[in-house]
């Protein structure tokens, strides 16, 4: 009958053979290192790892499964590179290691570092004169950038959807009218150019986060770009979509949180605080939060306009409309002018 000791000498065995094995494995990629040293190979080859699992798993009998088998040998070939003196993790352009140098966000917008940036306009350009007026009250109180869609992406396909290139023109005369930066939401491939040609800042909406032909569209103009989470996108998500932009050439990303989708019904998104400070640790782009599409409501907008800028948030967007109660799209949630000045109060304006 095994006991337990005679088991354990049984293991101390197999353990010592597979470290010599290891070991011996560990001398052939010393030599492949020299070898790919002397040709200028990458050292990291997903190929070849993908070839040697297949082979590895073709011959496994068991008792151990595909799934733990894959395991341990994903874990030697990344003991292999680590051993190379290399990390398979690809640093990314829009990481916080990446080499550029650029202007913060309030630089970008010629906006005094002590406020907070602050991008505001209505849901949708619905008319020249209520478009006007909003921009009439942010110049009045010194906020620089105002947004206003004219292509609305919209949950039913029979609701208001924007004045597209109409609505495009009305932003543009407006905020050449009050010397402000206009932003706006591309959603197509084929309107990039004429979006461009009217707006300062491009937005990428979080129903578009992962439309990759969209984000390399962007990529290739020299506006800066807002990118809006996902509404179920992870962090990494948000970032990686971030470097599809930036492979193109355009560094110029801001990314925009606005909420994610929870089982939380007492608000329109549940306003994810903790990506704020991740984000700025782990790349090196501005981030704003839009607080209207988050909360779905303005009644809390002033706390937590307070609290993402405690927890480092670059700027905030929030939805203003001259009589939101008479707002073709997100009605609740645009705050009113008297009400919109009362939240600049409280952060500082
Ligand atoms: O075969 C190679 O090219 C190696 O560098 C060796 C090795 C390995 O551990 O087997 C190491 C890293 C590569 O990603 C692939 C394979």
């Amino acid at each position: 009958m095994d006991n337990l000791t005679g088991l354990r000498k049984q293991i101390n065995l197999i353990n010592n053979e597979i470290l010599k094995l290891l070991n011996k494995r560990a001398a052939l990629v010393q030599k492949i290192t020299m070898l790919k040293n002397e040709t200028g190979t990458d050292y990291y080859d997903p190929m070849r790892e993908a070839e040697m699992l297949s082979d590895i798993l073709n011959q496994n009998k068991g008792p151990l499964p595909d799934e733990l088998v894959k395991e341990v040998f994903s874990s030697i070939f990344h003991t292999a590179l680590n051993y190379m003196g290399i990390s398979n993790e690809r640093k990314l352009l829009v990481g916080t290691e990446s080499e550029v140098n650029l202007p913060k966000l309030n630089e970008m917008f010629d906006i005094d570092a002590d406020i907070p940036v602050v991008i505001a306009g209505p849901c949708a350009v619905e008319n020249f004169e209520y478009l006007d007026q909003v921009a009439k009250a942010l110049k009045d109180n010194g906020v620089k950038l105002i947004r206003a869609g004219a292509y609305k992406p919209r949950t039913s396909p029979y609701d208001f959807q924007g004045l597209k290139e109409e609505g495009l023109k009305i932003l543009h005369e407006v905020s050449n009218k009050y010397k402000l930066y206009s932003v706006t939401e591309v959603v197509d491939t084929r309107d990039v150019y004429l979006v461009q040609k009217y707006a300062d800042v491009l937005q990428i909406g979080a129903r578009n986060m992962q439309n990759f032909e969209l984000l390399k569209e962007v990529g290739l103009t020299n506006k800066p770009i807002i990118l809006k989470r996902g509404m179920s996108a992870s962090i990494n998500e948000l970032i990686y979509a971030a470097e599809y932009i930036a492979l193109q050439g355009n560094r110029n990303i801001i990314l925009c949180e606005r909420g994610i989708r929870t089982f939380e019904t007492k608000t329109r998104n549940t306003l994810d605080i903790s990506s704020i400070p991740i984000i700025k640790r782990e790349t090196h782009l501005p981030i704003i939060v839009d607080l209207s599409h988050s909360l779905g409501r303005k009644d809390i907008v002033n706390q937590l306009a307070k609290a993402v800028l405690a927890a480092g948030a670059d700027g905030i967007m929030v939805e203003v409309h001259p009589k939101p109660e008479l707002a073709l799209s997100d009605s609740k949630q645009q705050l009113n002018i008297d009400e919109f000045r009362g939240m600049l109060s409280t952060i500082g304006y």
